[in-house]
């Protein structure tokens, strides 16, 4: 049926309907579960899903489990076996760490060991996918298919869907126009769409680079708080600012804005961090307690657009030995590192010393 959508659109309207609260049901020949993500539990879909005698788990990442001292028979993913009285309150709890401290959980949390955590595993990685706290309520159901249709809601063929939540979604380049710059009048700006629906992606090109030598090139992540705002909390409007300036004065160069905002966690959840950072932790520790990997970022992304842009060949501005690697493995020659230290405050000065120690930025 070729009016009907695909996969990958069938899973963008799967996390527009986790992000409104609305279930989701994933049907896998092996079994079918409802999933629902913590964060937007709605209290009298929870009482209803009950109702119904279905027995949810709380499955978080085994990072957030570490938090809790829960064990992850699993590995990367833990089941957390329900208390019948947990009520959305304890379950938000449990999901969101920002009490932590102050209300420290009762436990010991018991987690599944038994069973298959295939469906669960999907149900994290569509909540991460949908910038959402990476917690979900994950029933067992006995017939999907006919749950979904009686219900209208959502069905993903698990098996099918789970490879694309892990490929780079096809980029199509939408539209190019001319935006003079303060930094170089010469500039363009090329936006990239991505197929499953999640966040455009833009290209600055300065000049007209010639390609057959290795371009200046910048993977820049989005930071809202720093490029728009002036943020002091890091170092990425100075970053930016210095990237188009140095671009400006050779005359030619490429910046790729990746709309990766929080090291690709979404700005809500960057923002359940800094508030964690305002109770001690660091950044890395901060991901960790939301249940986050220290950087969900896919450079991927950013090799694609180069390709699409015709360039194989970069000098690259960052000071993020990650981004090197990577753009090296999708077949993007590293020609040379051009360092990239501007911006340094009194407020990010632990910041930029934990990325230099915890996640190896060179200095
Ligand atoms: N999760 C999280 N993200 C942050 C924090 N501070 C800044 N960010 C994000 O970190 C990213 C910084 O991106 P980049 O400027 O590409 O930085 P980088 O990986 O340090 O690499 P280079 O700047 O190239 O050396 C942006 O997406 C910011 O929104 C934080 O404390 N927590
Ligand atoms: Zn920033």
């Amino acid at each position: 049926m070729a009016l009907a959508p695909d996969l990958t659109e069938q899973l963008a309207r799967a996390r527009g309907d986790l992000r409104m609260g609305v279930p989701v049901v994933l049907d896998a020949p092996g079994g079918a579960a409802l999933v629902m993500a913590a964060e937007t539990l709605d209290p009298v879909r929870l009482a209803d899903l009950r109702d119904r005698g279905l027995t949810p788990d709380l499955v978080l990442t085994a990072r957030r489990a570490a938090t809790l001292r829960a064990r992850a028979y699993d590995g990367d993913v833990a089941r957390v076996i329900l208390p019948e009285d947990a009520g959305p309150d304890w379950i938000r709890a449990v999901a969101d760490p920002k009490d932590d401290l102050a209300r420290p959980i009762k436990g010991p949390l018991s987690t599944r060991r038994e069973g298959d955590a295939g469906l669960p595993r999907l149900a994290i990685a569509l909540a991460k996918s949908a910038r959402l706290l990476p917690a979900a309520l994950v029933a067992p159901l006995e017939d999907g298919a006919g749950f979904a249709a009686a219900h209208g809601l959502a069905r993903l063929d698990a098996e099918a869907a789970a490879p694309h939540l892990h490929e780079l979604s096809p980029l199509r380049h939408v539209v190019t126009a001319r935006v003079p710059l303060r930094a170089a009048e010469d500039a363009r700006l090329h936006v990239f769409r991505p197929a499953d629906g999640s966040e455009e992606h833009y290209a600055i090109e300065i000049g007209r680079p010639d390609r057959d030598a290795p371009v200046l090139a910048r993977l820049h992540s989005a930071c809202f708080t720093g490029d728009l705002l002036g943020s002091l909390k890091c170092d990425c409007g100075p970053q930016l600012n210095a990237a188009l300036a140095q671009m400006g004065a050779e005359g030619a160069g490429l910046l790729l804005y990746l709309n990766q905002e929080g090291r690709g966690i979404g700005l809500a959840n960057k923002m359940r961090a800094y508030a964690l950072q305002d109770q001690g932790f660091d950044t890395v520790e901060a991901n960790h307690r939301l249940g986050f990997e220290d950087d969900e970022r896919d450079f991927r992304l950013g090799a694609a657009m180069l390709e699409a842009l015709g360039v194989d060949k970069v000098r690259l501005l960052t000071n993020n030995p990650a981004k090197i690697a990577r753009m090296e493995e999708e077949g993007i020659a590293v020609a040379e590192r051009v360092p990239l230290r501007v911006g340094e405050t009194r407020f990010n000065h632990h910041y930029l010393k934990t990325k230099a120690e915890k996640s190896g930025h060179l200095l």
